[in-house]
């Protein structure tokens, strides 16, 4: 039927394709909950190599999740859909407006989703696994963190307030929460090194926006079945 002169088209959904444990789609999930989107969780299981399927390598090539469709926009890597869902949709800015405060929170995002996360990816930790050996990549993956966290400490014990960088959740909240939640609920890392990051999380984990995108929440995690 012919759209009536005028009439308002609602917007196509967004669309996220995720994993419940994956860390990078736990930031994009937190971003959408904090500006308001709704989306339609798209389940894409790693473990079953479901990211090497051809139809899913025509959304991201690089056979990684996340992924977000909005409209005609097809975005695979969490920073990009970050920045993208910031520019698009004004509410709940994650980044201020002041610009040493804005690079920080750029440069935090950074450390989390290129100096620590791509160094435990799973392809990483499966490759230990196997060419170094069984076990190995525990404390590797430990020894990354550990070096991220102790900068990011450093970053943000002299600036935080409530949230890492002030009193509002800003982007180096997005991208540090599923990071530390990751650090503690799987690979084992002693927190109390990390005072001002251990009190982050418990605010992350009594916000309503962070507890809506935990691991266990999604419809794909074992224990939502
Ligand atoms: N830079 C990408 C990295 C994405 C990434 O590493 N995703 C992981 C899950 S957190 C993945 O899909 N891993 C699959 C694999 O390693 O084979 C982003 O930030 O989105």
């Amino acid at each position: 039927m012919a759209e009536a002169a005028g009439a308002a088209v609602a917007p196509a959904k967004l669309g996220l394709y995720s994993y419940w444990r994956s860390s990078c789609s736990h930031r994009v999930r937190i971003a959408l909950n904090l500006k308001g989107l709704e989306y339609e969780y798209k389940a894409v299981n790693l473990l079953k190599g479901e990211h090497s399927d051809p139809e899913f390598m025509k959304v991201n090539p690089m056979k990684f999740v996340p992924a977000l469709v909005d409209g005609d926009a097809v975005i695979g890597d969490s920073y990009a859909i970050a920045l993208y869902l910031e520019d698009k949709y004004p509410e709940h800015p994650l980044l201020p407006q002041d610009l040493k405060m804005k690079a920080l929170n750029l440069q935090i995002a950074s450390i989390v989703c290129s100096g620590i996360q791509p160094l435990h990816n799973l392809t990483v930790l499966r490759f230990i696994e196997k060419k170094v050996g069984t076990g190995e990549s525990i404390p590797w993956t430990q020894q990354q963190i550990d070096r991220g966290f102790a900068a990011a400490e450093n970053l943000v014990k002299g600036c935080a307030g409530k949230y890492a960088t002030g009193d509002e959740v800003r982007l180096a909240d997005v991208f540090l929460a599923p990071q530390i939640y990751a650090a503690v609920t799987r690979f084992q890392i002693n927190m109390l090194n990390y005072p001002t990051l251990a009190r982050l999380h418990e605010e992350y984990m009594k916000h309503p926006a962070f507890q809506a995108a935990l691991p266990d929440r999604q419809p794909d995690a074992p224990s939502s079945t």
